[in-house]
């Protein structure tokens, strides 16, 4: 069923990525902020400054994850430990809620002066879907999912989404851990193993592997292929367009 296995029944999508081409603007915006403020450390502490590689530690530390365990792993990475904070801290305070703050300030700037992408095999393959009568699900850790999707123009596409405003007010631990992907499969009322999860970052790989899916579709943007199988990609695509055979072809979204 469109290049995946027949007992698929429920498509479960991350946004950053894999639907939007936003992934690279997050991580510009991670690098800004923490830019600013490891060089403000350097100054403080003498210490060399080591640039945020947009590349390595935004795969390894921040991508797929909840914004505030992206401010928190990546720093421990570095050895340094932030108070928490609050919700109420200025934008700039020393903690991980005041970092986190800079980085979304960031984000929403860059994504108003550039607007929203969709990838257009991934539309294409909604599409498909939706007249296939599929159900479909976003499942992103991103606080902005729902401006994202409106912004790209397909937040109609979806039966389901699972959010990171829905994660926090229910609970439900970020990515790398399954729960916000069991959480859609259960809300679209298909098992995990009849469903498929697609990924472009390795904590999201690993939550597809976690949670038992039958399918983890690994979306390889940026030339990670290898990680992304090493993390719980069962398949690898360039684009989810490589994905539709020439025999499911409708007319709809193409
Ligand atoms: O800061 P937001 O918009 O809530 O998003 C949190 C995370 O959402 C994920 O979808 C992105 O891959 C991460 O880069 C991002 O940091």
């Amino acid at each position: 069923m469109l290049g995946l296995p027949d007992h698929i029944r429920a498509f479960l999508f991350d946004l950053d990525g894999v639907l939007t081409q936003t992934a690279k603007v997050h991580a510009a915006a991670w690098k800004d902020m923490f830019d600013s403020f490891l060089r403000a450390e350097a100054e403080r502490t003498g210490e060399e400054f080591v640039p945020f590689d947009p590349v390595e530690d935004y795969d390894a530390y921040v991508d797929g994850r909840p914004r505030l365990d992206g401010t928190r792993e990546f720093l421990a990475s570095r050895g340094i430990r932030l108070p928490e904070g609050t919700p109420a801290d200025p934008p700039g305070t020393r903690t991980v809620q005041g970092l986190s703050a800079v980085k979304n300030l960031t984000v929403l700037r860059m994504i108003q002066e550039q607007g929203v992408q969709p990838y257009p095999g991934s539309v294409d393959y909604l599409h498909r879907l939706r007249v296939l009568g599929l159900p479909r699900a976003v499942v992103s850790s991103s606080a902005n999912c729902r401006d994202v999707l409106r912004a790209a123009g397909i937040d109609g596409l979806f039966d389901v989404v699972i959010d990171g405003v829905v994660a926090k007010r229910e609970n439900l631990p970020g990515k790398p851990a399954p729960d916000t992907y069991l959480a859609a499969a259960r809300a679209l009322r298909v098992p995990p193993e009849h469903a498929a999860v697609f990924e472009d970052a390795l904590a999201g790989v690993a939550s597809g592997r976690a949670g038992g899916f039958g399918a983890v579709v690994g979306v390889d943007r940026v030339g990670q292929a290898d990680a992304l199988r090493e993390h719980g990609a069962t398949i690898v695509v360039k684009d989810l367009a490589e994905l539709i055979g020439p025999d499911t072809g409708t007319d709809e979204g193409s």
